[in-house]
């Protein structure tokens, strides 16, 4: 069954220099129980998309479709969308979320106050337990201020919080940047045990090695567009965009070949789309790349680029 249908979703800002095109049309459809990889380099609107599916965009207007079960997220109240969905369906690990953990109070202090926010009046005590076990954290952690925890703890802290309500759906935003590559080891695990529970991701990062342990589908972000989305398996064995490409030649790897880096920088996101968004930086750029590509269906999703037009 069909469990995030996301359709044209385009997100706009405003800032002093004019509009910023931050996410633009982008297509998403994932199945009951996938999990979704999003990767990209900085500042080409990963976690606008997130934001948008959850509702948190300060300062940005989405426009477009995202159905969630069937339910059309943009179309519902403010109200409607708080009271079913934001944290009890749909819940966010937001970037940097574990230097936000506020230091005059005590974890379990802050996990009340996210309860009482969401008006909770069932057993609290029940529900902060239930976090603190799926991040395997003890329930001593609970007495103690956020500068008494390893940057790992506080990690899972910031997840046991997103997991407070039992939601269907988690938007991760870079949840190990920042940490130890062990610690890093260890919440991949954690979100892979999570799934296995039933749990869904939309796991955001700069990283594509980080997503093949979690994703089943994945889009690949440049310049507010996803270039190309589809099943982990084609990305990664059978990549057609040039940028897909150069990203995974990008990956160091312990034995063969050094990585290759892709030369020149991201486009403004201050100037709508017209042309190919990576064509400054495309060694196989052609002519028509000067118009903008359309989605061109591949076997598990879609390619924006034009070396993939069918004859
Ligand atoms: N509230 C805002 N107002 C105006 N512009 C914004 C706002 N939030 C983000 N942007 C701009 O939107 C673009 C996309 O930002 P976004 O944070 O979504 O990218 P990202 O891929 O998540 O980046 P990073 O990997 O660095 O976190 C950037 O140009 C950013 O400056």
């Amino acid at each position: 069954m069909v469990f995030l249908d996301i359709n044209g979703l385009s997100v706009k800002y405003s800032s002093s220099s004019g509009p910023v095109y931050a996410v633009d049309d982008v297509d998403i459809h994932l199945e009951d129980g996938e999990s979704l990889g999003i990767a990209g380099e900085s500042a080409c609107g990963k976690s606008t998309l997130g934001l948008s599916i959850i509702r948190m965009l300060s300062g940005g207007s989405a426009q477009g479709k995202i159905l969630f079960e069937g339910d059309s997220l943009l179309d519902l109240s403010e109200s409607d969308f708080n009271t079913k969905y934001r944290w009890k369906k749909i819940s966010m690990i937001f970037q940097g979320a574990m230097n936000a953990l506020d230091p005059v109070f005590t974890i379990k202090e802050q996990f009340l106050e996210i309860l009482n926010q969401h008006d909770f009046d069932g057993n609290f005590n029940r529900l902060i337990l239930d976090a603190m076990n799926s991040v395997s954290l003890d329930e001593n952690v609970l007495k103690k201020y956020p500068h008494e925890l390893s940057g790992g703890m506080k990690q899972r802290v910031v997840i046991a919080m997103a997991l407070l309500l039992k939601p269907k759906f988690v938007i991760a935003d870079e949840p190990t940047t920042a940490l130890d590559v062990l610690i890093q080891a260890q919440i991949i695990n954690l979100l892979k045990t999570l799934k296995k529970g039933g749990m869904s991701f939309l796991l955001i990062t700069h990283d594509l090695a980080v997503l093949s342990e979690i994703a089943d589908k994945i889009g690949i972000m440049y310049g507010g567009q996803i270039v190309e989305f589809g099943s982990s398996e084609e990305i990664y064995k059978n990549p057609k965009h040039p940028y897909t490409k150069g990203l995974l030649e990008s990956i160091p790897r312990l034995h063969g070949t050094n990585p290759k880096y892709i030369k020149g920088t991201p486009p403004s996101l201050l100037d709508a789309p017209t042309q190919c968004r990576f064509i400054e930086r495309c060694p196989l750029a052609i002519e028509k790349c000067k118009e903008l590509p359309p989605k061109l269906k591949t076997k598990t999703g879609y390619v924006r680029c034009w070396l993939y037009e069918e004859e």
